[in-house]
């Protein structure tokens, strides 16, 4: 669907530099999405590999989003495999709503109630970042909470048009439950891509 340099905006990557390829389709149908022109599969033009992998060379960072839309209803092992062949450090984002492709160095999974995510995407997470849109969503990360490994990272993450009615009971929630962390879409307020 697109393409872009900027900075990783959110969760455990926050601040780094990355390059983002945002993948076309989705049919988890979250209400709040921030990216829903994503979701129609048919209005985004296929891309060869070596051209997205050329593209992401011509700038000087090596990390490399994968993002959409929900990358992981396509087959990624042909473009994680030439990112890491090209040096390139492959990052997930995905709703784990289907089956795990791709070779990868840091796989978040932000699980969503409107398809759940599958256990085996759950298992091989590195962090999961749950949106909280209302105080229910904190019962739900602590039911997802339990599906990741021990190691994975634990974030929270106000629904940005929430923002300013939810963000004071999550800081709330994260001091009385400190094995999670705070996540802001650090971008947003930034005003970068
Ligand atoms: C647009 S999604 C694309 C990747 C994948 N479909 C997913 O949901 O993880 C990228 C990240 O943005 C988060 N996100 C989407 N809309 C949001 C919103 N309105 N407020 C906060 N986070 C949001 C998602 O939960 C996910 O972590
Ligand atoms: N800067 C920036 N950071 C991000 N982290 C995850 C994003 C996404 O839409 O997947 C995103 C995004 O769209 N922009
Ligand atoms: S799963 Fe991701 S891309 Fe799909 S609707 Fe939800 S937030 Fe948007
Ligand atoms: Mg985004």
């Amino acid at each position: 669907m697109e393409q872009f340099y900027t900075i990783q905006g959110e969760g455990f990557n926050t601040g780094k530099a990355a390059y983002f390829i945002r993948l076309g389709g989705c049919d988890v149908g979250c209400h709040w999405c921030d990216v829903k022109e994503s979701w129609d599969v048919t209005a985004h033009p296929l891309q060869a590999v070596e051209d997205l992998v050329a593209a992401v060379l011509e700038y000087p960072g090596r990390n490399v989003v994968i993002t959409g839309g929900e990358p992981l209803m396509h087959n990624l092992l042909p473009l994680t495999q030439a990112l890491k062949a090209a040096g390139c450090q492959t990052w997930l984002e995905t709703s784990g709503a289907h089956p795990l492709s791709g070779q990868w160095d840091w796989l978040c999974v932000s699980p969503k109630k409107f398809k759940k995510p599958l256990p085996q995407v759950l298992a091989a997470a590195h962090e999961l970042k749950v949106v909280v849109f209302n105080e229910s969503d904190f019962t739900w990360a602590e039911e997802h909470a339990g599906l990741v490994a021990e190691t994975a990272r634990l974030y929270l993450q106000p629904e940005w048009s929430r923002a300013a009615r939810v963000t004071p009971a999550l800081i709330e929630y994260v001091k009385q439950h400190p094995q999670w962390q705070v996540s802001l879409q650090t971008h947003k307020y930034l005003d970068i891509p």
